[in-house]
């Protein structure tokens, strides 16, 4: 079966994430394809939802942004998603208040291995606003920054409202913060869909890299238990540029794996009654992914 596609539309309040989702549902209907959404609002009335014809299956999740309270709903209605439609591409909306980390974080869960192909995040930005963020506070600042820093794919938005002299200006501050994702100038969100396409998220890290400086996610996959003792003294020790790690992990003195969350340096053991694949899905930067993979691989093998 093939996976789905999932990918997260991000950006600031604004931007034209709901222009940018009209567009590419239109594109996707054009093109035959089984779709499916999921979109979230702050606040418990959807606004945004009109912007979905009725033949499109919709999932809302409502009373705040997915980041703070509402990643396991997310999860939830992910799973239902899937097994009442199995549509060929999800996209997710995410709410304009929401940090990159923790959207990833919502929806690579160790459930979908083998059921999503996470394609990443596409940012729409809001250009005048970019330009004018210094009288923005620094917060909502950080915010943007992040949200631009983070993309796979970067959409600078409403194009027509810059001169062509504040058009090249932008483009090069895009480069200065994300060199890796492809930019592309738009007027209400229209992105060529070759870009959309060729979007990958990157799931392994590169052999030849040392530190890896990008925010990534990485799936280790436990083939048998470990001492709960070496975990521990694993976690105190890793890079604290490791934000977030969930999934499952087996004890040598315990008969079924405990679901394990670790959330900026707090982790949560939560005991299973059944035996789950030991996928432990690690998010964070500059790491050296190939060092730990080595740890993990050497707890195993005691
Ligand atoms: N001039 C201009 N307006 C645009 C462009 N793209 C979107 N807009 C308008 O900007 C407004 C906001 O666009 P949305 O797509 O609703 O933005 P959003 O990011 O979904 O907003 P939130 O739901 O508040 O997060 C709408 O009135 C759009 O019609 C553009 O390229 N140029």
């Amino acid at each position: 079966m093939n996976k789905t596609e999932v990918y997260l539309l991000s950006g600031f309040l604004g931007s034209g994430k709901t222009t940018l989702l009209k567009y590419l549902l239109q594109q996707e209907k054009n093109e035959g394809r089984k779709i499916a959404v999921l979109m979230n609002e702050l606040g418990s009335v959807s606004i945004d939802s009109d912007a979905v014809n009725e033949d499109v299956p919709l999932k809302e999740l409502l009373d705040g942004c997915i980041c703070c309270t509402i990643s396991d709903k997310l999860e939830a209605q992910l799973q239902g998603l899937l097994m009442e439609y199995s549509p060929e591409v999800i996209y997710i909306e995410a709410t304009g208040a929401a940090h990159p980390v923790e959207v990833i974080d919502a929806v690579v869960s160790p459930l979908f291995g083998e059921k999503i192909d996470f394609k990443g995040i596409i940012t729409t930005v809001d250009s005048k606003r970019w330009l004018d963020r210094k009288k923005l506070s620094p917060q909502i600042q950080q915010l943007l920054i992040e949200q631009v820093k983070h993309a796979n794919l970067l959409l600078v938005n409403k194009t027509d409202t810059l001169s062509e002299e504040e058009q090249a200006t932008i483009s090069m501050e895009m480069t200065m913060f994300n060199q890796h994702a492809f930019c592309v100038l738009t007027t209400f969100s229209k992105v060529p869909m070759g870009e959309v396409r060729k979007m990958g998220y990157p799931k392994e890290p590169q052999h030849h890299v040392q530190v890896d400086l990008h925010l990534r996610t990485f799936v280790y996959h436990f083939k048998r238990h470990i001492s709960q003792k070496d975990f521990e003294s694993f976690l105190k020790a890793m890079p604290d540029t490791i934000y977030r790690i969930k999934g499952y992990v087996k004890f040598s003195e315990n008969n079924y794996p405990y679901l394990f969350q670790y959330s900026y340096g707090t982790p949560l053991y939560m005991k299973e009654y059944m035996n789950m694949t030991l996928n432990l899905v690690f998010i964070g930067e500059k790491v050296n992914w190939n060092i730990l993979s080595a740890q993990l691989l050497e707890m195993e093998q005691k």
